[in-house]
């Protein structure tokens, strides 16, 4: 049976190109790079062209980029170290309902901890409402925290009107960009962001890498203490060969930006009118405007089935989607991205995630359009709740 993977924003396939140029760090150059022999001193250059490879993909410079062991990791050294490191100065922090766990939960245990964190609605479509983001600012607030784009919906935010309405208040800006970068142009500057995050495994390369733009000038206190790795930053022997993947992973997402994202969409519309246009009782989750959204990504409620029970269906037919995170599937609970944009609890339970990737083809998306009206037509007529 065929096999069609679209659950990209749960993982990617690593990339063969990517995996070429990290083989021979796992084969033949095992230096630690802090070492000052050859040892060390063959795979340290390695890392700082990784490091102008990342900061290339976000109009930064190398100095700015410290790496992480994953996303995750990013975003709670953004967001703890900011809080530590301004301690003196005040405890508030801005983000929204809809971040992923990774900020959510880090803000939720900080939050037990002393700090006042404001967590902003979202409207239906899954927007922001910017002017209610800017009069949650007090002469507390040291961190607004806002993702660039939604690993559920594929909702982007408004990261450069954001960062006016930072700049304008002084207060630093962290993006969660885990799903964006790579996905579509990202200058760091120009939006006028002082902490940003992205993980390899979202972009081709392996997954357990990542790294953290931290603007020049910043204050930020270090999650792992120990050695004097990453200008004190981030202390642990570095993981050469990812972070090897994860810079020839971003060179090539720079390189074919343009050319994933006209691909990518073509394919993701083409899903999405398929759907909309051959199943009944369907609802779009995210925004409208197609342009507001990662080109990659489409999630879909499926009136009076579940999610999950779809998603097995699907399987069976070699189709790989998602509901909603990975890290979170098995769980009962509706999304809480769609229930913060107000989706009924049972539409929210039956939604579905197709995230496509450079590999998806046109043959790809027309086998699930021809598999998918059956399987949700027969979902819904064994639901004791479907009314058609
Ligand atoms: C928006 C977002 N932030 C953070 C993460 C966490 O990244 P990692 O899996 O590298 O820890 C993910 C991964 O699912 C994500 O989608
Ligand atoms: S950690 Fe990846 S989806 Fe949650």
């Amino acid at each position: 049976m065929k096999q069609i993977y679209l659950d990209h924003n749960a993982t990617t396939p690593i990339h063969p190109e990517v995996l070429e140029a990290m083989l021979p760090f796992l084969r033949d150059h095992f230096g630690n790079p802090s070492s000052i022999h050859w040892a060390g001193r063959a795979v340290a250059g390695a890392i700082e062209q990784a490091r102008e490879q990342v900061a290339s993909l976000l109009g930064c410079r190398a100095a700015e980029i410290v790496f992480t062991s994953c996303g995750s990791e990013g975003d709670n050294l953004a967001i703890k170290g900011t809080v530590d490191a301004l301690r003196g100065q005040g405890n508030h922090i801005i983000t929204t309902e809809v971040e992923h766990p990774a900020v959510l939960e880090t803000c939720r245990y900080l939050q037990e901890r002393g700090c006042r964190v404001t967590f902003l609605p979202v409207d239906r479509r899954g927007a922001l409402d910017l002017e209610q983001l800017e009069s949650a600012i007090t002469d507390q607030t040291i961190l607004i925290s806002v993702m660039w784009g939604n690993n559920e919906t594929g909702n982007l935010f408004p990261l450069a009107e954001i960062g006016a309405i930072a700049a304008r208040h002084k207060v630093c800006l962290h993006s969660d960009a885990v799903q964006a970068a790579g996905k579509l142009a990202i200058d760091v500057r120009a939006a006028g962001i002082d902490l940003l995050v992205l993980s390899g495994h979202k972009i081709g390369a392996p997954k357990g890498v990542g790294a953290v733009y931290i603007k020049n000038g910043t204050r930020l206190s270090p999650l792992l203490h120990g050695g004097h790795q990453e200008r004190n930053r981030r202390a642990g022997t570095h993981n050469v060969a990812s972070i090897v993947a994860l810079g020839k992973a971003c060179e090539l997402a720079a390189a074919g930006l343009a050319t994933y994202r006209q691909q990518v969409r073509r394919l993701r519309d083409r899903l999405e009118d398929g759907i909309l246009a051959t199943i009944p009782q369907v609802h779009l989750n995210g925004h409208p405007d197609r342009d507001l959204r990662l080109a990659n990504t489409l999630n879909i409620s499926f009136a009076g089935i579940e999610g999950e029970s779809l998603l097995l269906n699907l399987d069976l037919h070699g189709i790989a989607a998602s509901s909603g995170s990975a890290c979170s599937s098995g769980s009962l609970d509706a999304s809480h991205v769609l229930r913060a944009m107000g989706l009924e609890s049972s539409l929210a339970r039956s939604s579905v995630r197709f995230s496509l990737g450079a590999e998806t083809t046109e043959e790809d998306i027309d086998h699930v359009l021809e598999v998918l009206p059956a399987s949700v037509q027969r979902l819904r007529e064994m639901s004791p709740v479907y009314k058609a």
